[in-house]
């Protein structure tokens, strides 16, 4: 479905973020890109777009090679390809219904998207899928008046709006609590599954990756070091996509967590139980 060729992209400062990478992910899988500050997660989505502009390598998507596209062919391919990004992108002052229907901006004349007239069957569409993001209620509400993930919501349904091949996810639950975190992770991957999609999700939780994502690709200075199920993903494998020191901190991390939330959870018995 989407098969990555020897992409590499270098930066003008001399930086190269993705180094040679070949990956393919067929329909319906969702793969988890986890790797450390720096390793080039986010710069490789943004290449299978073009939001970043690949030096080297081939993007084919169902076929279609979206390297080497001119500005018209590409904006048209983009259709096929929905984002959600960590800090949403919504327009805060339009409501969650003009929000997810900004999705079909792509498949509207100029004058339909001007005067924000949607066609009868896009607008039934946005409903639907509100309906299934579980915001149904919430459509007249200006995306400002909603939660983190309601937010996270409407990115997932304007997503979908496109109707898209492919879902490119960046960082979906960086700004969101641990158990919202896992409402959205669940969200995305149900959908994937009933929709048949692909999806690249660049997440830094390695824990809710391996609870989630069936494929977990790790990245280190842009190569790609490990690719496996989450039980393959051991500590030496780790090790491997995080070298020593950062595991080390990131276990150390994770435990801190664990321990917090468990004595949160003894002070709420104590005090229920006084
Ligand atoms: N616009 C840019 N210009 C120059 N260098 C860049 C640019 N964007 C990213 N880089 C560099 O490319 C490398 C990869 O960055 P990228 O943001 O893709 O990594 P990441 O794995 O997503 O990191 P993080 O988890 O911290 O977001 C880094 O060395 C970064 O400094």
């Amino acid at each position: 479905m989407l098969d990555l060729n020897g992409l590499t992209k270098t930066y003008k400062t001399g930086d190269r973020a993705v180094n040679d990478v070949s990956l393919s992910v067929p329909k319906g899988q969702i793969v988890g890109l986890i790797g450390p500050s720096g390793a080039g997660k986010s710069s490789l989505i943004r290449c299978i777009n073009r939001l970043v502009e690949p030096t080297a390598g081939r993007i084919t998507l169902a076929g279609t090679e979206l390297t080497g596209l001119g500005p018209r062919a590409l904006r048209r391919q983009r259709r096929r390809i929905g984002m959600i990004f960590q800090e949403y992108a919504l327009v805060e002052r339009l409501t969650v219904m003009e929000n997810v229907l900004s999705g079909r901006l792509g498949y509207v004349s100029f004058w339909q998207s001007f005067t924000r007239r949607f066609p009868p069957a896009d607008i039934a569409r946005a409903y639907a899928l509100l309906d299934r993001v579980g915001l149904l209620d919430h459509a007249d509400k200006r995306a400002d008046a909603l939660s983190g993930g309601q937010r996270q919501r409407v990115g997932i349904a304007r997503a979908l709006a496109q109707d898209p091949e492919l879902l490119l996810v960046d960082e979906p639950t960086a700004s969101l609590d641990p158990k919202t975190s896992r409402q959205i992770m669940r969200l995305l991957t149900e959908i994937c599954a009933e929709r048949d999609l692909p999806a690249i999700v660049n997440i830094h939780d390695v824990a809710l990756a391996r609870q989630f994502l069936p494929r977990i690709v790790g990245l280190r200075a842009g190569q790609v070091v490990f690719d496996g199920t989450p039980a393959d993903l051991t500590d030496i494998a780790l090790t491997r996509i995080y070298g020593d020191e950062d595991w080390d901190a990131m276990r150390r991390a994770e435990a801190e967590d664990e321990a917090e939330t468990r004595e949160a959870l003894a002070a709420r018995d104590a005090m229920v139980l006084a």
